[in-house]
């Protein structure tokens, strides 16, 4: 029997499969999803924080234990969307930012960059499914995938500069591993959220379609490229493109994370986020 042990089931939980429909569940929380295509070995991924999957510490623990379980799984790829009509993710929680305790502030960035660095160096193929908005770290999660692919008429892009906030090394790095330095660097300074068609344009999609299941579908499409391929030649050259940027982070988390303790708790960076906040729940009455 073929059996595939789920970490978060507990390690002496064994799945047997087969007995399972075609799309499995792999590991589930009240914020994620976790299911893999037992016939294309293929995961997918849902973000499933109501009513924006805003990125706070728990969020972020989940997503990171996901792709390891993706992994340790042995699925072929991973694909992540989100359980929201319009939103892939509002980026990080302001909640966890704006008048923040020290303690919690620090176990949230840590996170960040625990799951930056599972996501960007993963080893399987990473593809994401952007149905919907994806301001800030919304951006980032899809740009540290491999591959792209967006509905219309939604945005996307790192917007830090909007709010008062500069994005760091980590982020501009994941924009720059699939944008040219000029666009980037245009993007970032004016904290550019981008159209569907623009991304498109720009080369920070890869494709459009229609629907949430079209994109699943071209994820996969682009996943199945490397079927034929060496999956250790595959993720050591994969590795070799992002091991400087996952290096320098890795090398200077301390400093990254005193580095965003300071700009956060920065009097007037509470203040814009304040006024930025402010302005965010008038448009939402
Ligand atoms: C040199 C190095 C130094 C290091 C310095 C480090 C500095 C920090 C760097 C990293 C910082 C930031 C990265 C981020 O990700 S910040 C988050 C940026 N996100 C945004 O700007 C998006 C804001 N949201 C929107 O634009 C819209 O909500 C939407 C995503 C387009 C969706 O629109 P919608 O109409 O569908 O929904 P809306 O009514 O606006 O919102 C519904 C409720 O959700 C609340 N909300 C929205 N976004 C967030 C969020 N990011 N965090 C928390 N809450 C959010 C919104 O306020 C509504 O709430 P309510 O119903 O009014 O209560």
């Amino acid at each position: 029997m073929n059996i595939i042990r789920s970490a978060r089931f507990g390690a002496s939980t064994l799945i047997p499969k087969n007995c399972w429909s075609v799309v499995r569940s792999i590991s589930s929380t009240e914020l994620t999803k976790l299911e893999v295509n037992d016939k294309t070995g293929i995961a997918v991924l849902t973000l499933n924080r109501p009513p924006v999957n805003s990125l706070n510490l728990e969020l972020l623990t989940d997503i990171r234990n996901s792709i390891k379980d993706a992994e340790s799984n042995k699925c072929r790829g991973l694909i992540l969307t989100s359980s929201s009509n319009s939103v892939f993710s509002a980026g990080l929680d302001f909640l966890e930012m704006y008048q923040p305790k020290e303690e919690r502030l620090k176990s949230f960035w840590t996170a960040l960059q625990s799951t930056w660095m599972t996501l960007y160096g993963s080893k399987i193929p990473t593809a994401a499914a952007i149905n919907g908005h994806a301001p800030a770290g919304g951006c980032l999660l899809a740009t540290s995938c491999e591959y792209r692919v967006m509905l219309p008429k939604f945005t996307i892009g790192l917007n830090e500069t909007l709010i008062g906030i500069v994005a760091p090394n980590w982020f501009m790095n994941s924009y720059l591993n699939v944008l040219p330095r000029r666009v980037a660097e245009l993007a970032l300074t004016q904290g550019k959220m981008f159209t569907t068609a623009e991304a498109q344009q720009v080369g920070l999609v890869d494709d459009v379609v229609n629907t949430k299941e079209e994109a699943i579908a071209k994820c996969e499409e682009f996943i199945g490229l490397f079927k034929k391929i060496n999956p250790y030649a595959r993720a050591l050259t994969k590795q070799q493109f992002r091991i400087n940027h996952l290096q320098e982070l890795e090398q200077n988390r301390e400093q990254d994370l005193q580095a965003f303790i300071a700009a956060i708790t920065n009097p007037s960076t509470q203040a814009a986020m304040g006024a930025y906040l402010e302005n965010l729940k008038k448009r939402s009455k």
